[in-house]
């Protein structure tokens, strides 16, 4: 090769090279784990609450506030740990999929989500010992991969004590444990204990004739991490995570009423791109069955059966 051509030749390659090692190019093309610095999108976070979760203004209230101000910080002092209470179908795996999108574009899919269900890989208390060992080498993994990676625990009141124990050491103020660093993770748990003391609160503002939305933060949190420390079979019961004061917030998830099953119902004949016919929408709605027997306010599976029930129209 000539002079010039070899001088054009390695030039191309080393701009080809440059331009590939550019994360924006690269990450175009591979999940990547965000930088330092990228900032949540808090305005996308709040549309996509206030249009697609329906009855929840407590849960969108603290979910925003917690998730924004917690990305905003470019040090926190632990990992952000949520637990997000409440009855059957109320949204609370539909709101860890927000959050997921929010931090990783491909929510559940993306490689820095993971999804544990106590039942489906913890199923055997025999176990224990075994399921612990995995647990702590695959969130040490994890994070190792991508610092602000996301565990989501479902069925939390069915997590056998000793993993909930195990957990610990990873939400706690530690600056690094064993050279990783968990204080960019997020952890969220979902149960359905304390539903009950949810469900009996928000009933009590409706007899007294008082809106839901009227209903504070502050008249259900207490109740809330209380009840779940002292009821034996919430799973989280004397746990070591709320004793240590280790979750940052619990998140209420109000019961649903008839019209908020109604608007998931319009919800989801939207996203299968069909037109809204307020006949089948009643048809639906009128199938689901509501609590407590006098009253038969709330949706006993929430919006949980709307999309099977749909299938039928
Ligand atoms: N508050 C809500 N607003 C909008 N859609 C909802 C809401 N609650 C539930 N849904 C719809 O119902 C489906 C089932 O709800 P989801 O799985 O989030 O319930 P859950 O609270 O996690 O229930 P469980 O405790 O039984 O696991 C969601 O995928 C969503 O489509």
């Amino acid at each position: 090769l000539e002079p010039v051509s070899l001088g054009i030749a390695i030039g191309a390659a080393s701009a080809l090279t440059g331009y590939l090692s550019y994360p924006r190019f690269y990450c175009g093309f591979v999940e990547c784990c965000p930088r330092d610095g990228d900032r949540p999108n808090a305005t996308a976070l709040k549309e996509v609450l206030d249009t697609k979760l329906f009855g929840q203004h407590l849960a969108k209230e603290v979910i925003l506030k917690a998730v924004v101000g917690f990305k905003n910080n470019a040090n926190p002092k632990k990992p952000l740990a949520l637990s997000l209470h409440g009855w059957a179908g109320t949204g609370k795996n539909y709101v860890s999929q927000i959050i997921a999108e929010n931090i990783h574009k491909q929510g559940l899919k993306s490689k820095f989500v993971h999804l544990f269900v106590s039942t489906l890989h913890f199923p055997h208390d025999r176990n224990v010992t075994q399921y612990k060992d995995q647990l702590h080498k695959w969130i040490r993994g994890n994070v190792s991969a991508c610092a602000s990676s996301v565990f989501i625990f479902d069925e939390m009141d069915k997590l056998h004590p000793g993993l909930i124990d195990a957990i610990k050491p990873f939400l706690d103020y530690y600056d690094q444990i064993d050279g990783v660093s968990y204080r960019k993770a997020i952890f969220i748990f979902l149960s359905n204990a304390g539903g009950d003391l949810i469900t009996k609160v928000a009933l009590d503002f409706w007899r007294n004739g008082k809106d839901r939305e009227q209903i504070l933060l502050k008249d259900l949190e207490q109740i809330l991490s209380l009840g779940v420390f002292n009821n034996k079979n919430s799973g989280l019961w004397h746990s070591s995570l709320i004793d240590k004061n280790l979750i940052d917030y619990f998140v209420p998830f109000l019961p649903l009423e008839y019209k908020h099953v109604k608007m998931c119902i319009r919800a989801e004949i939207q996203s299968r791109g069909n037109g809204i016919d307020e006949e089948v929408v009643k048809k639906v709605a009128d199938e689901m069955t509501f609590f407590p027997k006098g009253e038969k306010i709330y949706s006993d599976k929430g919006c949980k059966t709307v999309q099977a029930k749909l299938d039928f129209y």
